[in-house]
């Protein structure tokens, strides 16, 4: 099919190379040639063709997306693929933006088995279970019950003659609730999304397991019933710790999809007139339109380099944890917590903006904006509330205030709360990444001062600390937002210092994102930087023409851009975001294989007639 005109003009500027910037995004030539294959090893094969899922009941999506996902997992057993990226490329390529049901067998049962069982467990277990041989789940919110852990009611009385845990749900809401990949019980019901996994409900009532089928890598109950404690207790927490650390990759991977869509079609769009008489110009030469999608392009970059680097922090703290070092458990944790609840909530937000970005169309599946929203907003929940996870970063921060008054040295990740900030000279409208990243560094540490005073007065007066917390609660999560801004932007810059050094051309590019996403995090609480006289209003209408020349650099790089982000047709899934730009034609063939155009129109004629026996 013939490339659309305006895309084609899009991709005749630029002043980067696309093939290195995707090579980089995928962390070398090696993984995208590597990436390409597998996806062609998926696409080309029949077994992965199907009906179009967008156009399927919940019952008929469950069952072809397991008979995908099984698929999906005879490829990577065929292609002996150990790799999570590479699993999660095949995994990509056939799931069309959905959740495959046996995602959490992956995800959330494999890796418990991982971190917390024994030897003998792992023989027992986790072997068969990476071969699919037995298929779990994790099985641990209640009706009643899910961010707050201690409250969980499911007891496992151990019945020191049989050597045997009883288990019970002795309550209704102690029932098992939301338990992803639980094919066993019952299923809890259609879902706003998700629909590819069969989110259950488990009731247990004197369900009897032996003792050794409790994971004892870390704690274990000893025949006679006596509880050894891990050597730290946090670890029990790992796997959720595990998933949180990969979904700041997950909700980049979103945006980056949902970007992607958003800018090709706005240079596809075109729509009213500027100078009468001189046609419709592209909806991404309004500058609302780019004020609303720029933004979000360098968020989606930003989401993706600091996802990667979370991934590699995480797994060098769990292999310290597996020779018994636990010093950096705590901030892998609040690190964790605060990018999964920061970056799925933006990138959910996020997702929502460039599907009303792209008009009615972005409101037709056929755009898959609305399947890609659905199935991301479940991350701002699951695997952790925003809340419940930005306040276990808020209650860090405030044990690091209490470090500083103490001598006591900071991990490296909040290292800039012990630093002196100045800003004397007034900024004009070309403000560097760098002094951007300190303003956004300067901002948390006030606002960490300025809250950690609110509590330790509240703690003076009450002596009860979770009493302390409870009162200035939206204070300390816009903290833990304050410093997980921070944790994104040095990612961002760090990476982009890196870049600018390898490839100066794609560096330059990214520098001007970088500069977006500071001079947007900037603005967007703009009274606080007032307030602490760190910046005056002229530094910020300043910043405010930085931002809209920023989108004049960028426009003419968009299309590029999003090209680097290197989704293939098949798996973008979008007839609004496909490569070639060809929409319209696409749109309405689309539309006319529906099944709802095929379907026999009696029902209409039945009841219609009933109104025409009427006298209207
Ligand atoms: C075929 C190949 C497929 C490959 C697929 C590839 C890619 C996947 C693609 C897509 C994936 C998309 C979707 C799938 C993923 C996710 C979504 C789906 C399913 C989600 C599954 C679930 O939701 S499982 C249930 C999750 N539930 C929670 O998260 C509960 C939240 N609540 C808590 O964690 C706790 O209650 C608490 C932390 C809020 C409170 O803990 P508590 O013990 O009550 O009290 P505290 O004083 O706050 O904490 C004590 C102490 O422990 C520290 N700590 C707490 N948590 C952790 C942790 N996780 N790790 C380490 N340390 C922790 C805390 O800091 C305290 O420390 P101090 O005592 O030092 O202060
Ligand atoms: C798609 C999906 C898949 C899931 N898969 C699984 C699974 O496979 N296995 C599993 O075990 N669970 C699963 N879950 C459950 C999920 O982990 C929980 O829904 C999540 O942990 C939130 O807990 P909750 O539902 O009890 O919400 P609640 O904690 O009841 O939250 C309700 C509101 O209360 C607020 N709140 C609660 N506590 C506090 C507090 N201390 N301070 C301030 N505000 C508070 C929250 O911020 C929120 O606004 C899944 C959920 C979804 C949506």
């Amino acid at each position: 099919m013939p490339m659309n005109p305006d895309l084609e003009k899009e991709r005749q500027g630029g002043t980067f190379d696309v093939e290195q910037l995707t090579h980089i995004l995928d962390g070398g030539r090696d993984k995208t040639l590597k990436r390409h294959f597998l996806e062609q090893e998926v696409l080309k094969d029949p077994v992965f063709r199907g009906p179009d899922t967008r156009f399927l009941s919940r019952e008929e999506l469950f069952g072809e997306l397991l008979r995908k996902h099984v698929a999906v997992i005879k490829k990577t057993q065929e292609l002996s693929i150990d790799d999570i990226n590479e699993a999660s490329t095949i995994y990509s390529a056939a799931m069309n933006n959905n959740v495959g049901p046996l995602t959490l067998h992956s995800v959330a049962f494999v890796a418990p088995l991982d971190l917390m069982a024994d030897d003998e467990q792992k023989k027992k277990w986790l072997i068969p279970a990476k071969k699919y041989e037995i298929i779990g789940c994790y099985a641990q919110t209640e009706l009643g019950h899910g961010s707050f852990i201690r409250g969980l009611e499911t007891r496992a009385d151990y019945d020191v003659n049989t050597q045997q845990f009883v288990l019970n749900t002795p309550t209704e809401t102690a029932i098992k609730w939301w338990v992803g990949g639980c094919v066993a019980v019952g299923d809890i019901g259609p879902k706003f999304g998700f629909g590819g996994v069969d989110n259950g409900y488990l009731c247990l009532n004197n369900v009897r397991i032996p003792r050794d089928n409790l994971l004892a890598k870390t704690g274990k109950v000893l025949e006679d019933g006596t509880y050894v404690k891990p050597e730290n207790p946090k670890v029990v927490y790992g796997s959720m710790l595990g998933i949180r650390a990969a979904l700041p990759k997950v909700g980049a991977y979103n945006l980056s999809k949902a970007v992607t869509i958003a800018i090709r079609y706005s240079c596809v769009r075109h729509q009213s007139e500027i100078k009468p008489g001189c046609g419709e110009p592209q909806v991404l030469d309004y500058q609302t339109q780019q004020h609303k999608l720029f933004p979000l392009l360098a968020t989606a970059y930003a989401f993706h380099t600091v996802g990667v680097w979370m991934l590699d922090f995480h797994s060098t703290v769990m292999n310290e944890i597996n020779e018994g070092h636990y010093h950096r458990l705590a901030e892998d944790h609040v690190l964790a917590a605060g990018l999964k609840a920061v970056i799925n909530w933006k990138t959910h937000e996020g997702i929502e903006i460039c599907r009303f970005s792209c008009g009615g169309h972005g409101y037709s599946l056929a755009s898959s904006l609305p399947v890609i929203y659905v199935n991301h907003v479940a991350n701002s929940t699951a695997e952790g509330e925003t809340v419940i996870l930005l306040l276990q970063t808020a209650v860090y921060l405030m044990k690091c205030v209490i470090d500083l008054e103490q001598g006591t040295p900071l991990d490296p990740s909040v290292a800039y709360l012990d630093q002196s900030f100045s800003k004397s000279e007034q900024w004009c409208s070309d403000v560097d990444m760098h002094s951007l990243l300190k303003a956004i560094q300067f901002r948390s540490k006030k606002f960490t001062e300025y809250v950690s005073s609110f509590v330790k007065k509240e703690l003076m007066a009450t002596g009860n600390q979770q009493l302390a917390f409870n009162k200035h609660k939206v204070i300390l999560v816009e903290c833990a937002k304050a410093h997980t801004e921070a944790v994104i932007m040095n990612a961002f810059v760090t990476k982009v210092d890196e870049i600018l050094q390898s490839n100066p051309s794609v560096g330059k590019v990214l520098s001007l994102l970088c500069q977006i996403y500071g001079v947007t995090e900037i603005l967007a609480h703009s009274g606080d930087y007032i307030q602490y006289e760190y910046l005056r209003k002229i530094d910020l209408d300043n910043i405010q023409d930085q931002l809209f020349k920023l989108y004049t650099y960028i426009r003419p790089e968009a299309v590029l851009l999003v090209d680097a982000f290197d989704f293939h047709d098949e798996v973008l899934k979008s007839i609004l975001g496909r490569y070639d730009g060809q929409v319209y034609e696409n749109m309405f063939k689309w539309a006319k294989a529906s099944p709802f155009n095929k379907q026999d129109q009696g029902t209409f004629r039945k009841y219609i007639q009933q109104l025409k026996q009427a006298k209207l």
